[in-house]
């Protein structure tokens, strides 16, 4: 397959796309000269029918004609129209079939390249937008690509052979006259190429952007419902559409002038010809024959000139299309490996954090300060601290989600900024907040995070994750296909779901980011105890609001506003009477309360 890979970091970043295509172009020369090679013999073999017809006038102006002679002019015309049908459809297929390639490429190559960038670019760019890109800019240049190619080549082919017969069948002054209008068609492409493609470009924004609304109200549907909010959401819509048919009508608008100004020139060609052709032929001066095959020559240079009209406005699209698509292949991810890395070995899991202050890329209010701490292989970090005190963001420096500054934070003794990215992350087993779930079998969730896994792998982190039970309830138990985003199941099942796919990567590593919230106190107790029988090989750290969670782990810190203000044992901040046993005394009481 024809895989162009995206790396290069020395290449012109705003090229990427132009490259991309110049790639493939340069890769499949011979399909192209097929292709217009094909093209080319049927615009030859169908410029004849016209000085067919007027040679057969000529016969019929001179009383010649008898049964044989209609017999072989019209066997003549079906071998005209045979021969063109075949050729023809090649070149078609060829060019079509390019574009599906060119349109497959250009999305894979997409992917991979969205796949390479950092959560900070995901953070600042619309889902919509993307999705905009990977469709109809890709299927703009697609189709400039095979359809516009394959139509210019046709067009000019037939304009060329067509002019040629001209010349070569009537008077060079006649043919001369009657196609002057038509030097004004480059005229018409110079002042609406441009505006054709600001016009596209802006088409193409609104579209993102309704796009982009379209999949947040699917996704918040259920919000949307349950609060009664139908008219707001579809308000909102209505106005993204609104613009989306403002813009798209304009560009219609430039279009069609565009467009019908060139048949325009095309039929003042045909009354010049047919005026000064009337004359000539009335005088004497030219064949019957000769004007009938020229007015049909005329007619035949009328398409391809209203051809290369769609033909110009679809480059115009495709290049305001390439343009949105070099600017997003440009994107670099902040996050990348270092020149110089440190030797691969395989990483056991001591993590030591020494981290003065970290403030995410584009804020300036920092949202870690202050924070020390050593987890030893085989240990348990427990992180407590109320909500938005930077529990989530301390982790995330781990696997280089954001960058810590240099020489902050290290696994095994080495800075995770000169870790390979891959190495580090593959070493890493991390369940986020959200615990996301993919559409698709519950075996296949778990296994994601393993992809040679076996069933008896899977099955195994199931059971550890205290779900197996519930999923061999299911009637097609692990094949059993849960909703977009796992709405088939309870909040508490997806967590689980998430933790046994994290159980199943067996990293040295693992990070469970407060996905015990939704499960009951049992559940949590079975998971904890199960985490105690898996953690001997690993460093285990745990977010958790309900202390119950962190109570058992060698060392627990304590963040508030960012800042470790305690650390510990359980035993240890309880002895300390600070934060940590306050909120330990209110969840006890809680708990009493409930029971009660
Ligand atoms: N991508 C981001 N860019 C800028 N600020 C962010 C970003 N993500 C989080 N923050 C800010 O960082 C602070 C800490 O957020 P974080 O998610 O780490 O807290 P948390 O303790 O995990 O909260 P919770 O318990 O509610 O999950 C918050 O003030 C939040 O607004």
């Amino acid at each position: 397959m024809f895989v162009i890979e995206n790396n290069d970091p020395n290449l012109d970043r705003q090229e990427q796309a132009m490259r991309l295509l110049w790639e493939y172009i340069k890769g499949h020369k011979g399909y192209y000269v097929v292709s217009f090679l094909s093209i080319l013999i049927a615009e030859v073999i169908t410029v004849q029918s016209p000085n067919v017809i007027g040679r057969f006038t000529d016969l019929l102006q001179a009383g010649k004609l008898n049964f044989g002679v209609v017999e072989r002019y019209s066997l003549l015309l079906v071998l005209i129209a045979i021969g063109y049908t075949v050729f023809y459809g090649i070149g078609q297929f060829r060019t079509g079939m390019m574009g599906r390639q060119l349109e497959y490429l250009f999305r894979r190559h997409l992917f991979l390249h969205w796949e390479t960038l950092s959560t900070t670019y995901f953070n600042k760019r619309s889902i919509g937008d993307l999705l905009n890109h990977a469709m109809n800019d890709v299927q703009a240049v697609r189709q400039a690509i095979s359809q516009g190619l394959n139509q210019l080549s046709n067009a000019i082919f037939l304009l060329c052979s067509a002019l040629f017969m001209m010349f070569h069948t009537v008077t060079f002054r006649l043919t001369l006259v009657s196609i002057l209008p038509i030097l004004f068609v480059p005229l018409f492409v110079v002042w609406f190429g441009p505006r054709v493609r600001t016009a596209s470009r802006r088409a193409q924004e609104s579209l993102s952007s309704m796009t982009d609304l379209s999949e947040e109200s699917f996704s918040a549907i259920r919000l949307i419902k349950a609060t009664a909010n139908e008219g707001v959401a579809v308000h909102r819509f209505q106005e993204r559409v609104d613009t989306v048919l403002s813009q798209q009508l304009r560009m219609a608008r430039q279009t069609a002038t565009f467009q019908s100004l060139i048949p325009l020139m095309g039929s003042i060609s045909f009354v010049i010809a047919l005026a000064y052709g009337g004359y000539l032929t009335v005088t004497h001066q030219i064949l019957l024959g000769s004007f009938v095959a020229f007015t049909l020559y005329l007619a035949l240079v009328i398409n391809p000139l209203q051809q290369i009209g769609n033909v110009i406005n679809s480059f115009q699209r495709a290049s305001a299309s390439l343009l949105r698509l070099n600017v997003l292949l440009g994107e670099r991810s902040e996050i990348v490996d270092q020149s110089t890395l440190a030797e691969p070995t395989s990483i056991q899991g001591d993590i030591d954090v020494r981290l003065s202050v970290f403030q995410y890329p584009d804020s300036d209010t920092p949202v870690l300060k202050e924070i020390a701490f050593s987890v030893k292989r085989g240990e348990t970090l427990g992180i407590v601290g109320q909500t938005g005190s930077g529990k989530s963001t301390l982790v995330n420096l781990l696997p280089r989600i954001y960058d810590p500054p240099p020489a902050t934070v290290f696994i095994d003794g080495h800075d995770v900024r000169n870790m390979g990215l891959a190495d580090l992350r593959n070493a890493i087993s991390y369940v986020p907040q959200d615990g996301f779930l993919f559409s698709t079998s519950i075996g296949q969730n778990i296994g994601f995070s393993k992809g040679d896994a076996t069933l008896d792998e899977i099955e195994r982190a199931a059971q550890l994750a205290s779900i197996y039970n519930e999923i061999l309830e299911f009637s097609k138990g692990f094949d059993t296909v849960i909703g977009e985003r796992g709405v088939a199941l309870s909040g508490g099942q997806k967590q689980r779901t998430a933790i046994a796919r994290a159980f199943l990567k067996d990293a040295p590593i693992l990070i469970l980011d407060d996905c015990l919230s939704a499960v009951d106190m049992n559940t949590e107790k079975r998971i904890i105890s199960s985490l105690n029988e898996v953690r001997e090989n690993r460093t285990t750290i745990i977010i958790a609001h309900r202390l119950s969670a962190v109570r058992h782990a060698d060392l627990i810190i304590v963040l508030d506003d960012g800042v470790m203000v305690e650390s510990g044992t359980h035993d240890e901040l309880m002895e300390l009477g600070g934060i940590y046993a306050r909120m330990y005394a209110l969840q006890q009481h809680d708990s009493e309360v409930t029971a009660n």
